[in-house]
């Protein structure tokens, strides 16, 4: 039975489908071939019946385990990085002869958070993924764990398919993983409740999100995450196992639906805000934080009072009010050691100081976000 809800997925010109490492590989590290097929029968069926399907599967670090002789998923980063390395080539491979089966092509589409936080690169991720589906294409995309640091990465992709979602402008996001739905706590615990519905995060408040398999990172948390992004893009979520796919895209009562709440914000301020981290802090005096977040005014250094952080002109940086509490992220335009001269100055009076290329601001009004602080 489908509901008038979830037959936004049902009846979705374009869809983006996110599976988790937990869905895909053994626990010995290998792909699971036969669950692979399972999920790209469904895929592959949407897909002849005229749906464009973006899938973001995970899974490169679980499936280089095995072809490594790793027994469990290692801690340090570089291994991981090894390990995505040589399991993310496996696992194309897989979905490219999977695919096949149908006279299907798959293209890989590897994303970094920061790079998609650049503009250029970011227009250009876009660009790349409607000509794929121009071309009828299936993209199959996963974070660039090899060049991925630390402190810029996802981790989980559940936030990446979110975030893609929203660039692609699909109808609908469907998260695919091992358990099927959201419980009101750990599913394996006796009397966990499903949700079979989300329309705010007061439906979340009493709900305990916990941890995630032994391969799978994110657990509820980035999955919960993932759907408020999306959902607050206008774009409605279906959570549930990768066994009930069939079900899901069809608009069948399983899983957990996120309904949509919020508008489409303009695609690069939703990278800015949620695929980034400030790469260091700019103290704005209360003047400034009214300026940019009551009135939505460019960043002029004579609003800022202090700078910490050592970032390059481009980079993103928080914005805090006079408590150290972070009201708002922008692309700097200067680098953070330029930035004590100008601190305090008009405009004017740096340019006829320094040169004309200080008069500008520090971070324009169109490069800068606003974050939701009260949750
Ligand atoms: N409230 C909850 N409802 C459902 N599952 C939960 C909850 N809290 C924790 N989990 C666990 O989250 C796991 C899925 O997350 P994860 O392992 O990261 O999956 P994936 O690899 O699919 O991204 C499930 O196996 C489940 O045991
Ligand atoms: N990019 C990583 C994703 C890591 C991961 O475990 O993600 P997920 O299974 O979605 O929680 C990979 O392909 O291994």
């Amino acid at each position: 039975m489908t509901t008038p809800a979830r037959d936004r997925i049902r009846t979705a010109s374009r869809l983006v489908v996110k599976v988790g490492s937990s869905s895909l590989t053994t626990p010995q590290g290998m792909i699971d071939v036969d669950r692979v097929d399972a999920l790209v029968d469904v895929l592959a069926a949407r897909r002849k019946a005229g749906t464009q399907i973006v899938l973001v599967s995970s899974g490169a670090i679980a499936a280089g385990l095995g072809p490594l002789g790793l027994s469990a998923r290692p801690r340090d980063l570089a291994t991981q990085q090894a390990a995505a390395s040589v399991g993310q080539g496996v696992l194309v491979a897989r979905y490219t002869s999977s695919f096949a089966r149908y006279g299907l092509r798959v293209g890989q589409v590897l994303l970094t958070a920061d790079d998609m936080m650049r503009r250029a690169h970011h227009v250009n991720a876009q660009r790349t993924l409607h000509r794929l589906l121009e071309l009828d294409i299936v993209p199959i995309v996963n974070e660039n764990d090899t060049v991925a640091t630390d402190e810029i990465r996802f981790g989980d992709n559940d936030r990446l398919a979110a975030l893609v979602a929203h660039l692609t402008r699909a109808d609908a996001l469907v998260l695919l993983s091992d358990v099927d739905a959201l419980y009101d706590g750990d599913p394996r615990r006796p009397g966990a409740r499903r949700l079979t519905d989300v329309r705010g995060p007061e439906d979340l408040a009493e709900v305990e999100l916990g941890k995630g398999g032994a391969v799978g990172t994110g657990g509820m948390v980035t999955k919960v995450q993932a759907a408020r992004i999306a959902t607050g893009a206008g774009v409605p979520v279906v959570l549930t196992a990768a066994a009930h796919a069939a079900q899901a895209l069809a608009g069948a009562d399983v899983g957990t639906y996120f309904h949509p709440a919020g508008r489409h914000p303009g695609t690069r301020l939703l990278w800015l805000a949620h695929a980034t981290t400030g790469r260091g802090r700019l103290l704005l005096d209360p003047g400034a934080v009214e300026a940019v977040v009551g009135r939505r005014k460019s960043l002029l250094p004579a609003g800022v009072v202090g700078v910490e952080g050592d970032f390059a002109a481009g980079d993103p940086v928080d914005l805090c009010g006079p408590l150290g509490e972070v009201v708002a992220r922008g692309l700097v335009n200067f680098d953070a050691a330029e930035i004590p001269d100008l601190l305090g100055r008009s405009t004017r009076e740096l340019a006829s100081a320094l040169g004309p290329e200080y008069e500008r601001e520090l971070i324009h009004r169109d490069d800068i976000v606003i974050l939701d602080t009260t949750n």
